[in-house]
């Protein structure tokens, strides 16, 4: 990348999360080009500047453009930034592969765990790319997408193994709105993103189920405790879980009636079946997806992990929802760590 022109970014793809980040890459003076799957909706970007399936409401900046052509998309791209379900990542890379640069910079935005091989997605991407650690980065924090649309301040953390790296894509993304910080912790900034989902899945079944503030305190508090132990044991350091990418956004997903994890879990809680909720949501919900791979790697990595171990039970049907309460509440006593 030459210092004289503007950072270039392919967004894939035009889902909520991919729309707002194009647009804070956008306000920031990056060069962004969305790839949508949908033609009219990469139509509708380039000629009214909105995303009609996701943020009909929002003007987009003129200077983010899309297309439905990943290779178009891709020509030029100092960073790609993958915004989809992290259970499609593999087989859409794998398509997307031949069309990326030799120096650009893989930005991962997904907060999932793979089902089958229990990978986070950086280790997907090193996987099916080819790339080395260095060129992939994730983006996580407390980023609930409608209220970055809004223009409302939110702050998120760009972890990558180099630093320059990292640097390069907080310059690209850095606005009034959106402060970006970096890390060199990769696996405690996609693990914190990943399994508060599934606790904000807890907090959601809490509310449904008409439990109180304390209860919601609880499953945050001590959903942090088990999101540490196990980043920790696979090579996070602590600090990165009571960052931006851990606390902080532990709090924002199991507070926000905006958060779809937290929504599914009320649905659950209010007494809808796994089946019924999935029904009701129409958006990416990964921590249903993601709870059993979760709890696979808490049992390769010897580490306790209560809280996701009920709610895969809950998502697989195998317990109730008073069982699971009991099943949290009467467990042993024990010091608090
Ligand atoms: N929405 C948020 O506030 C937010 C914030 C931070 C992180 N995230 C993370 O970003 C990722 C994407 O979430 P989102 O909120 O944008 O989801 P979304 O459901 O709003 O959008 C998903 C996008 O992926 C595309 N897609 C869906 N299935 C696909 C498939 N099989 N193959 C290829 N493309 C497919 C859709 O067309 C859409 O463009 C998730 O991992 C989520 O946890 C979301
Ligand atoms: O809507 P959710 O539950 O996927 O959460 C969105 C973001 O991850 C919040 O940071």
């Amino acid at each position: 990348m030459t210092p004289h022109r503007s950072a270039r970014a392919a967004v894939l793809s035009a889902g909520s999360w991919g729309t707002a980040v194009a647009k804070i890459m956008a306000d920031a003076g990056t060069s962004v080009i969305v790839h949508a799957r949908r033609d009219e909706i990469a139509d509708s970007i380039n000629t009214v500047h909105r995303n009609p399936g996701y943020f009909p409401d929002v003007e987009l900046p003129a200077a983010l453009t899309a297309t439905t052509d990943p290779a178009a998309a891709l020509a030029g791209a100092d960073f790609l930034v993958l915004s989809i379900p992290a259970q499609s990542l593999r087989t859409n890379l794998a398509a997307w592969a031949p069309h990326i640069g030799p120096a650009t910079v893989i930005v991962s935005l997904m907060k999932g765990i793979e089902q089958h091989s229990h990978l986070r997605a950086s280790q997907i991407i090193t996987e099916v790319t080819g790339v080395s650690a260095g060129r992939v980065a994730v983006l996580s924090g407390p980023n609930l997408a409608r209220e970055i649309m809004d223009g409302q301040p939110a702050a998120a953390t760009i972890a990558c193994t180099d630093e320059d790296a990292a640097h390069r894509f907080q310059k690209a993304c850095h606005t009034g709105y959106f402060r970006p910080y970096t890390s060199t912790d990769v696996t405690g900034c996609e693990l914190g993103g990943a399994v508060k989902n599934v606790i904000a899945l807890a907090v959601g079944i809490a509310s449904g189920m008409g439990l109180g503030d304390n209860a919601t305190a609880l499953l945050i508090t001590r959903g942090l405790a088990e999101t540490t132990r196990l980043a920790v044991a696979m090579g996070a350091h602590p600090a990165t879980l009571a960052g931006l990418s851990g606390l902080g956004d532990l709090v924002a997903t199991c507070s926000s009636p905006l958060s779809r994890n937290r929504t599914f879990g009320t649905h659950l809680g209010r007494g809808l079946s796994v089946e019924e909720a999935t029904a009701a949501t129409r958006q990416t919900t990964e921590g249903v997806k993601s709870a059993q791979a979760i709890l696979a790697l808490a049992h390769t990595h010897g580490v306790e992990m209560p809280i996701t171990e009920v709610i895969s039970a809950l998502l697989h049907e195998k317990v109730t929802l008073d069982e699971a309460a009991a099943a949290l509440m009467q467990r042993p006593p024990k010091p608090e760590r």
